[in-house]
């Protein structure tokens, strides 16, 4: 952290359980040279990756739906979301926390991911930052059903659709998370898919 216009004054811990969220005190010069006292809560659940599985031959691709109860708080009528197969990093790097993640929600054996870049998706409250990848997948890299981890409650489906179709349901409103909708477009810029 190296910005000669911010001091932080204190951190307190406001939740704790299963992500952490803070409160952060401290000053900011603004342009008129004056120092702000500021407080923003900070949500903090770690980094994440993401990954577009696509074929360009059979021109489709792989997504996951399942439930999330926070769109299910806010408008989302039955809380399922289709989304890329995306995970938490934990303890892994990003390469291989994504390769783990593939084959665990998709079932797919991806062996050489192509990283594209690193978005914050929620600059102004959560400090997550997500690692972007693309790959090519074939039928013969199927090695299981997917589906996420039992152990965690994950039960995920996993759909194969046809590009076109999943870049239509962008504009549909049935594909309404960003990094989904950041790497269909990715693709179709790229013409990855035809
Ligand atoms: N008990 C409990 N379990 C939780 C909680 N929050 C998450 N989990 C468990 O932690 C698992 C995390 O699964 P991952 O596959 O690692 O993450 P994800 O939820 O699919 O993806 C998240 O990360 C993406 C990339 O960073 C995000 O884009 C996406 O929105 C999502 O939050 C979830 O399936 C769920 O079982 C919680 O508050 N309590
Ligand atoms: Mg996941």
């Amino acid at each position: 952290m190296k910005n000669s216009k911010v001091k932080i004054n204190y951190i307190k811990n406001l939740a704790n359980d299963w992500y952490k969220l803070d409160k952060v005190n401290f000053d900011y010069k603004t342009q008129k040279g004056e120092w702000q006292t500021q407080n923003r809560e900070c949500y903090d659940r770690g980094d994440g990756a993401a990954i577009l599985l696509y074929n360009s031959t059979k021109n489709t691709v792989i997504l996951t739906k399942q439930f999330r109860m926070p769109t299910y708080l806010n408008a989302n009528s039955d809380g399922m979301m289709i989304e890329v197969c995306a995970g938490l990093l934990d303890e892994d790097d990003p390469l291989t926390c994504i390769k783990k993640e593939a084959e665990e929600e998709t079932g797919y054996q991806i062996n050489n991911p192509t990283k594209l870049f690193e978005i914050y998706s929620t600059p102004g409250a959560v400090t997550e930052k997500i690692h972007y990848f693309i790959a090519e997948y074939s039928d013969e890299m199927k090695l299981g059903n997917g589906g996420g981890l039992a152990s965690e409650h994950e039960e995920i489906e996993v759909l194969e659709l046809n590009f076109n179709k999943a870049i239509h349901m962008i504009s549909s409103g049935e594909i309404k998370d960003a990094k989904t909708v950041i790497l269909l477009q990715y693709a179709q810029l790229n013409k990855l898919c035809k």
